[in-house]
């Protein structure tokens, strides 16, 4: 488990992170999002003790990160790709790795196994593809078998074998109960990959709940029509107080409803009906619809003070 209360991190006049309280809890994927410099990274950094808060705290199974004695056993992180060492082999980067964090040597061979890098074991590394990279990434994480995983955009740049291998792994991770937290800008891959979801904008947190929940609540679903009887359809919907929505190609769309009160609608005024579907809302759309808030916020604030404005400084030497 990780608790944060009331984290914050400051850079001068910049509040990275703003009082974040949330709890990230085992046995599901929790995704981590929020647009870009929204304060992701920066949390993640500091759950693992690499910086300092200037206020708050935030513990790994109740316990504050220096005071883990061998971390790599409590938690495993992957936060950039190859930040490792490229004259060294997978093995012996896995190797120093535990033999200075007390995990058994037969450890680093079972790493290598599950993420198919055996083969490749006694390679250097900086002849390594970002794929076989963010693999050995994961490896490190995996290393001291720990109950918590943490991923930055650990999907950046693979291919779709890479995502689909990382999405497998991860609910694996998941299903034996260890708590794993995730990053990701790929909401479709997040679609698939999480159960819970913590979102961020401008450091704060902006939701803390499940992933149907959050996109039930921010988009909400629809219902899509086609009929041959356009005109009197749409009259009969808007007299009954309905918002309609074209969306191109013959269809329009309605929120708020339920497909059967429209097809009830349809049948007392004997229209037909080509298509009557319910559509399922994405975690994009709901996803943008919560942040753009905060972004244009952000836009109104910077232009108010003079600020950079998108394309400004293009150009320039
Ligand atoms: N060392 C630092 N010094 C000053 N400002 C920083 C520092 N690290 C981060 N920031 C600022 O803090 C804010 C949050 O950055 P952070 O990298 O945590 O966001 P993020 O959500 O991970 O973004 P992205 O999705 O783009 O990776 C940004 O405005 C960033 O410019």
């Amino acid at each position: 488990m990780i608790e944060l209360a009331g984290l914050t991190k400051r850079y001068g006049e910049k509040v990275a992170v703003n009082r974040l309280t949330f709890t990230v809890r085992p046995g599901v994927v929790t995704g981590f999002l929020g647009p870009n410099g929204s304060g992701k990274s920066t949390t993640m950094r500091m759950i693992l003790g690499l910086d300092h808060p200037t206020a708050g705290d935030v513990r790994i199974d109740g316990k504050h990160y220096d005071r883990l004695k061998d971390p790599l056993t409590y938690i495993g992180a992957l936060l950039e790709a190859k930040a490792w060492h490229g004259g060294r082999s997978a093995y012996h980067h896995l190797l120093c790795l535990a033999q200075s964090n007390g995990i058994p040597r037969q450890r680093v061979g079972e790493v290598l196994e599950t993420v198919g890098l055996t083969a490749v074991a006694r390679k250097k590394t900086k002849g390594f593809s970002l794929g076989m990279g963010q693999r050995l990434g994961i490896a490190a994480a995996l290393l001291g078998d720990p109950r918590i995983l943490m991923f930055d955009e650990p999907v950046n740049g693979l291919d779709p074998e890479g995502i689909h291998w990382i999405r497998t792994l991860m609910k694996t991770l998941a299903a034996q109960g260890r708590t794993v937290f995730v990053s990701s800008h790929l909401m479709s891959e997040m679609a698939l990959t999480a159960d819970h979801l913590v979102v961020i904008g401008q450091g704060r947190l902006l939701a803390d709940t499940s992933m149907a929940d959050f996109v039930e609540r921010n988009a909400g679903s629809r219902v899509r029509i086609r009929t041959p009887q356009r005109e009197r359809l749409l009259d009969v919907l808007h007299g009954a107080g309905l918002t309609v929505v074209e969306t191109g190609s013959g269809a329009f769309e309605v929120a708020g409803s339920a497909p059967e009160r429209i097809g009830e609608l349809a049948a007392q005024h004997r229209l037909v009906l080509h298509e009557l579907s319910t559509q399922q809302p994405s975690l994009e759309e709901a996803f943008m619809r919560l942040t753009a808030e905060s972004v244009e916020y952000h836009a109104h604030a910077d232009a108010a003070a003079g600020g950079q404005r998108w394309g400004d400084g293009w150009g320039r030497g």
